[in-house]
Order: structure tokens, then C-alpha cells, then sequence
């Protein structure tokens, strides 16, 4: 029967690298985030993210998520949503939608604060 797990490690499109540790029984779990790119100047470091996923049977399997990843190099958070699927090969995936909010020195560049994308993560 399907069945995705988010424990472990993943990468992105961007190179990005995500390591999740186990799933308590609330479906809380923490990790790190590893980008290898950034709009920010400073250099990149690792940065924790902590996050729930849904369980209960009704999940059949492929769960849906969320997680924040508090960026430890910039004045940056990005909250992440999506799913652990299996797809027709098998393979285990998570499809997101993110938001990354920057800090800005006003409230006039409100505006122009938060990106959104989305993005896939396959098993590394
Ligand atoms: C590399 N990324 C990645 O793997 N994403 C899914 C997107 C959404 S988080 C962003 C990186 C933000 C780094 C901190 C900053 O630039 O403020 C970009």
C-alpha cells in the first residue's frame, strides 16, 4: 500500500538540501534547511525548521504538512505547505507552496515583502 514518510532526508530543484527527524505522536517534527541559494547578502548557514504533519487514517498514507524554516542568515522565515505523495513510479515526493517574508524598514515597502513559489522535493 502507498505510503510516504517525511523523516529523512530531501532535496529541491534549487539544490536545496532538508533533513527531518521522527515524527512525535502529536505529528510534530523538527529539522534543518540547507539552501544553497538566497536573496540574502550574508553567507548561508544551516537553519532549524520545525513543523506537523496530518495522521489519522484518513491521511491513506500520503499526509499533508506544514513547516517553518527560520533562517539563521538572514532577516527572512519561509513557511512551507504540502503533501507526501508516492508517485506512478513509486518514488516518494512532497509538493509544497511556500512564502518567504523579508524583513523591510518600512511599512510602505510592506508590499513588496513576501514571494511565494512552489516547489518539489524528492527523496536524496
Ligand atoms: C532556496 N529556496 C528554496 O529551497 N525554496 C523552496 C525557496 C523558498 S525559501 C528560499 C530561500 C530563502 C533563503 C533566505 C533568504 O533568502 O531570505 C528558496
Amino acid at each position: 500500500v502507498k505510503k510516504c514518510s517525511l523523516s529523512g532526508s530531501w532535496v529541491n530543484d534549487l539544490g536545496s538540501n532538508m533533513t527531518i527527524g521522527a515524527v512525535n505522536g502529536d505529528g510534530n517534527f523538527e529539522g534543518s534547511y540547507h539552501t544553497a541559494v538566497s536573496a540574502s547578502p550574508n553567507e548561508i548557514k544551516v537553519s532549524p525548521l520545525q513543523g506537523s504533519m496530518q495522521r489519522g487514517t484518513n491521511q491513506k498514507g500520503q499526509p499533508t504538512f506544514g513547516f517553518t524554516v527560520n533562517w539563521s542568515f538572514s532577516d527572512s522565515i519561509t513557511v512551507f505547505t504540502g503533501q507526501c505523495f508516492v508517485d506512478n513510479d513509486g518514488k516518494e515526493v512532497l509538493k509544497t507552496m511556500w512564502l518567504l517574508r523579508s524583513r523591510v524598514e518600512s511599512i510602505n515597502n510592506d508590499w513588496k515583502a513576501t514571494r511565494a513559489g512552489r516547489n518539489t522535493f524528492i527523496r536524496t
